[in-house]
Parts: structure tokens; C-alpha cells; sequence
């Protein structure tokens, strides 16, 4: 279903009160680019911006060639065909929850709304949500309602969806019950989605790409693993920094409880995901649990080596710290060493190195 490629291509540029915003934002395919950035940098007023909600002084946005913004085109928020999820589901508390879902419908066309019943079932099922439809909002848990939410923004079949923080107001179990429906949607859902977070390990699971915004600016943009990859951005200096990689199962070491999965650049064992030989899984590669030596050494415990190259050092966090950027035939990693070590391996670009994986997490 992830076939069909969409565009959206869009430039904002003005200001709101004193607050400048100027972005010029592409995303070449569909799925999820997690819009990142500390608190203020105007995340929520480029959503905005998205559903027609804030009009800057310029403004060029286009979706799939489809013209929503230019010099002289400004489709009003209700005409722009946007989901939109928030940290609140607001969800109606005097309706059902399929009174709830339903209730975008009406603004429709009859031929777009009997499309929207048949989606229906599909996307009740595939939030989870199938045995909620006759209880008032009041009786879900917070867990629940999102899920709702995010149901009543696909049913109108949007063009674009944009979740800013639609997990933040949940608690770490929620946030955990959650995350599979939401990796579930980005794996069928054939549209964009703008999904504004704040938290690593959201971006790790859920992005296809990235989009970095400081001061009302993008940074960076660009593919989840180059761009968790790149020294420049202050995403390295976070605790989670790291790279995630999609690799798939190759083989299953039932008697340890380990699997082998590959990627463009070798393999790596991982704990069993439970899950059978062919299939896909997400995994995330820290900084600090790569270490680097200069040739693979027998005598530890780590059981992941790779061949690589090195290609950057940056300054970490600390002045004890340095930022390496391997090379693993192609899949970029990043190593979190002391300088110490890295100035007695004498690394510098170029240079071949063995890198050593301590621990991969599964994040899906
Ligand atoms: N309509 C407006 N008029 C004046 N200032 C505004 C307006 N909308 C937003 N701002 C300002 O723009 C800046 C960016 O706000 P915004 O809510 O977009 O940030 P954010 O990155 O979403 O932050 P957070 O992560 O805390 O939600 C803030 O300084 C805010 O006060």
C-alpha cells in the first residue's frame, strides 16, 4: 500500500508577533517524517501553517502537484484536506465513540463519505478500537482516546496528517500500548504524515525521515539513518543518540535466544524478536555502546565486530567525549569514545577500524 509516491514540497516565510518562521520543507516520499527541535522553535506554528491555520506572509505548499498555497491560492483550513492529531484527543464527551469517529464526515461530499464507511471497519481494526464503539469517551483510557483521535482524523481520508506530540500527554504504559498501532499505520498508511515529538525513542521507531528545526528554521532533513548519522546536529549530543537501521532476520539461534539480522553494511546479533526469518525489524544502534578498535580482538564479550571506516570526529558533549562517524559498508554508525582513546587509536578519517557493538536494541 506504501507504493504510490507522494511529494509535498512547501515554503512559509513570516512572522508570528515577533517570531520568525522560515521554512522550506520537501519530503520526496511518503511515511512519517518526525519533526524535531527543543521547545519554542516554532514546531506547532509550522503544523499550522500546514492546515491553513496560520497565513504567513509567503507561502508555497503543494501536495501530490495539488496547488494549497501560492502567491495568490489560500484553500481555508475546512477545504484543505489535513488530519489533524493533538496531545488531547478532544474527543466529544457527550458522543460515542463512533459518534465521535463519524463526526468529521459530515462536512464531506455523499460520494467521499460512503468511501469514508467503507474505510471504517478497516481503520477501527486497525487502531484496535473495534470493541470501543459504543462506550462514551470518559470510560477509555488515555491510551484509548489517542487512538480514537487518530481514527477520526483518518476517516476523512486526508492528504496530509499532522500529530504534534500525540503521545506526550500519556503516561509510559500508554505511550507503550500505543506505539505498535502507530507503527501499524506507518507501514499502511500511503500518505504523509508530519509527526512532531520531542522524544528519541519515537523517532527511532515510528520516522522514515527526519525534518530538524531551530530558531524557526530547518536545520537538517532528510532519512532517518543519515540524518540520526550526521556530527552536526545537536541530536548527537542527546543520551540516546544513535543511528537506527532497518535490517532483516536471517537466521535464528533458538538454544541463546538470539537472532542474526542483516543490512546493507553486515549483520549483527540481536536478541530473538520472536519473530520468523525473512521478516523486518527496526534497530537502534547507541552511540555509547559502539566502541572502536583497530582490529577485531578475540578476547571480550561483545559479539558484534564490524569492519569499518571512519569518517568524522566532532566534539562531544563534554570535553572528555569525541562523536566518531564510521562506516559500515555503506550504513553510517556513530561511536561516543573518550578523546583519550581516540587520540591514542590515532583516528582520523579514512582510517579502518573494527567497530564494536556492545548492545542493539529492538525497536519494533
Ligand atoms: N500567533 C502567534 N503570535 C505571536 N507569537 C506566536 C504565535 N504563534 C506562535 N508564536 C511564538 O512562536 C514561537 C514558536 O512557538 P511554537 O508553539 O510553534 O513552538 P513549538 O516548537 O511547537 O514549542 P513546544 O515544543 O513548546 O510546543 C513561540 O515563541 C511562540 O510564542
Amino acid at each position: 500500500m506504501r507504493a504510490r509516491e507522494t511529494g509535498l514540497a512547501a515554503r512559509f516565510e513570516g512572522h508570528l508577533g515577533a517570531f520568525k518562521l522560515d521554512v522550506d520543507l520537501n519530503f520526496p516520499v511518503n511515511g512519517i517524517t518526525a519533526l524535531f527541535g527543543v521547545s519554542g522553535c516554532g514546531k506547532t506554528s509550522l503544523l499550522r501553517c500546514f492546515a491553513g491555520l496560520n497565513r504567513l506572509q509567503t507561502g508555497h505548499f503543494a501536495i501530490d502537484g495539488e496547488v494549497w498555497q501560492d502567491g495568490t491560492t489560500f484553500l481555508l483550513p475546512h477545504r484543505r484536506a489535513v488530519g489533524y492529531v493533538f496531545q488531547q484527543a478532544n474527543l466529544f464527551p457527550h458522543l460515542s465513540v463512533h459518534d465521535n469517529l463519524v463526526f468529521g464526515l459530515k462536512r464531506l461530499g455523499r460520494t467521499e463519505r460512503n468511501v469514508a464507511k467503507d474505510r471504517f471497519d478497516q481503520l477501527v481494526s486497525l487502531l484496535g478500537i473495534d470493541h470501543l464503539l459504543e462506550r462514551a469517551p470518559r470510560k477509555l483510557s488515555g491510551g484509548e482516546r489517542q487512538r480514537v483521535a487518530i481514527g477520526r482524523a483518518l476517516l476523512t481520508a486526508p492528504k496530509l496528517l499532522l500529530m504534534d506530540e500525540p503521545l506526550s500527554a500519556l503516561d509510559f504504559e500508554a505511550k507503550r500500548e500505543i506505539l505498535p498501532y502507530l507503527d501499524g499505520l506507518r507501514k499502511t498508511l500511503s500518505i504523509p504524515v508530519l509527526y512532531v515529538t520531542h522524544a528519541p525513542n519515537e523517532v527511532a521507531r515510528l520516522a522514515d525521515h527526519i525534518a530538524v528545526l531551530e530558531n524557526g528554521r530547518i536545520l537538517a532533513s532528510g532519512p532517518l539513518t543519515e540524518t540520526l548519522a550526521r556530527l552536526d546536529l545537536p541530536i548527537r549530543r542527546e543520551e540516546g543518540a544513535g543511528v537506527a537501521i532497518d535490517a532483516r532476520i536471517i537466521e535464528i539461534d533458538s538454544k541463546w535466544h538470539l537472532a542474526r539480522v542483516a543490512f546493507a553494511g553486515g549483520s549483527l546479533w540481536v536478541r530473538d524478536p520472536q519473530k520468523p526469518v525473512g521478516e523486518m525489524v527496526r534497530v537502534m544502534v547507541l552511540a555509547r555502546d559502539v566502541s572502536l578498535a583497530l582490529a577485531p580482538s578475540r578476547n571480550v564479550s561483545i559479539v558484534n565486530h564490524l569492519p569499518a571506516k571512519v569518517l568524522e570526529i566532532a566534539d562531544g558533549d563534554h570535553p572528555a567525549v569525541v562523536a566518531v562517524k564510521v562506516d559500515v559498508g555503506g550504513t553510517p554508525l556513530i561511536a561516543r569514545l573518550t578523546a583519550r582513546s581516540a587520540a591514542a587509536l590515532a583516528l582520523e578519517p579514512g582510517k579502518p577500524v573494527s567497530a564494536q557493538i556492545k548492545s542493539v536494541a529492538i525497536v519494533d
